[in-house]
């Protein structure tokens, strides 16, 4: 995956660098996810808006999405992965204006990791992961094989046949990565995937999210800073529902000066860029 080139919008005073990514192939001019002026309220009446006139556009490559604690990455997502319904705006993914009905053929095209996922914790890890893929209505013939795939990339081939509720936190998080990669999704969206794992392993996410956004658009929901510094091509920095910056690593590290709070130039522009600088 590269960035070829960028393109800048101003929005409502706002200047926002969107990155163009792969090869010049057509389809590299669909994005794969489009928002415009997107509000998600939850909570019912006495709900909140969560997400505040977004604007987005993602294409084909890793995305890493930061922000502070009830920015509304998760509300985002969700919306994303059409298990929350917009409230106003339009958004589109894969080409695909969401209007609340016939999303059947979109969701098969999707992956979604949950910030918090239920399981059966009698329930083998094949099985688990066999089960998602029958909803998510892939053909009985091609579920073993993919189920094994998925299964061998987060590292987990050889507990095929252990019961969930035998898995440690870690292990529980990769298997919800697999159930989420199992229909090789066009657009992935995983909600703080590296929590809990190990080094060793959060290194070997990184490299599965490089080979996944190669052919996908990968969005992550993450607080750790230096894994999207490692593994994204593409920062988006939501504060308060709304997008406060798009561009790449490098550049979000450019925003930030040593009176920033922070270990490292990417923490420091972070903290740039959200005034409340880490305050309480
Ligand atoms: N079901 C709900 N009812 C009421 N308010 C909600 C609900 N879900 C989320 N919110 C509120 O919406 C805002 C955005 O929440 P969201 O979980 O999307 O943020 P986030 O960026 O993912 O936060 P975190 O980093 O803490 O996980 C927060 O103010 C939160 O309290």
């Amino acid at each position: 995956m590269c960035v070829t080139s960028q393109r800048t919008e101003n929005r409502g005073g706002r200047t926002t660098v969107f990155p163009v990514v792969g090869s010049d192939s057509k389809e590299n001019w669909m994005q794969a996810i489009e928002a415009d002026s997107l509000v998600v309220r939850v909570g019912g009446r006495r709900g909140r808006t969560a997400v505040n006139g977004l604007d987005l556009r993602l294409g084909r490559g890793v995305h890493g999405l930061l922000g502070p604690n009830g920015a509304g990455k998760t509300t985002l997502i969700r919306t994303l992965a059409t298990v929350q319904k917009p409230t106003a705006g339009t958004l589109s993914l894969l080409g695909t204006p969401l209007r609340g009905t016939g999303m059947r053929p979109l969701r098969r095209r999707l992956g979604y990791l949950p910030q918090h996922f239920g399981f059966y914790k009698r329930f083998k890890v094949r099985e688990f992961v066999e089960y998602l893929a029958w909803l998510k209505e892939m053909p009985a013939a091609e579920i073993p094989g993919a189920v094994h795939r998925a299964l061998d990339r987060v590292g987990l081939a050889d507990r095929a046949e252990d019961r969930m509720k035998s898995l440690s936190g870690g292990m529980v998080r990769r298997v919800g990565i697999a159930q989420a990669i199992v229909n090789e999704p066009e657009v992935l969206l995983l909600d703080e995937p590296t929590v809990g794992l190990d080094p060793a392993q959060r290194l070997r996410f990184r490299e599965l999210v490089a080979e996944l956004g190669r052919q996908s658009c990968v969005l992550i929901s993450t607080h750790l800073v230096e894994d999207v510094a490692a593994a994204c091509t593409d920062v988006v920095l939501v504060s308060e529902g709304s997008l406060v910056f798009q561009g790449t690593p490098a550049d979000l590290a450019a925003r930030g000066t040593r009176e920033h709070v922070g270990d490292s130039p990417i923490e420091r522009g972070y903290s740039a860029l959200i005034s409340s600088g880490g305050a309480w």
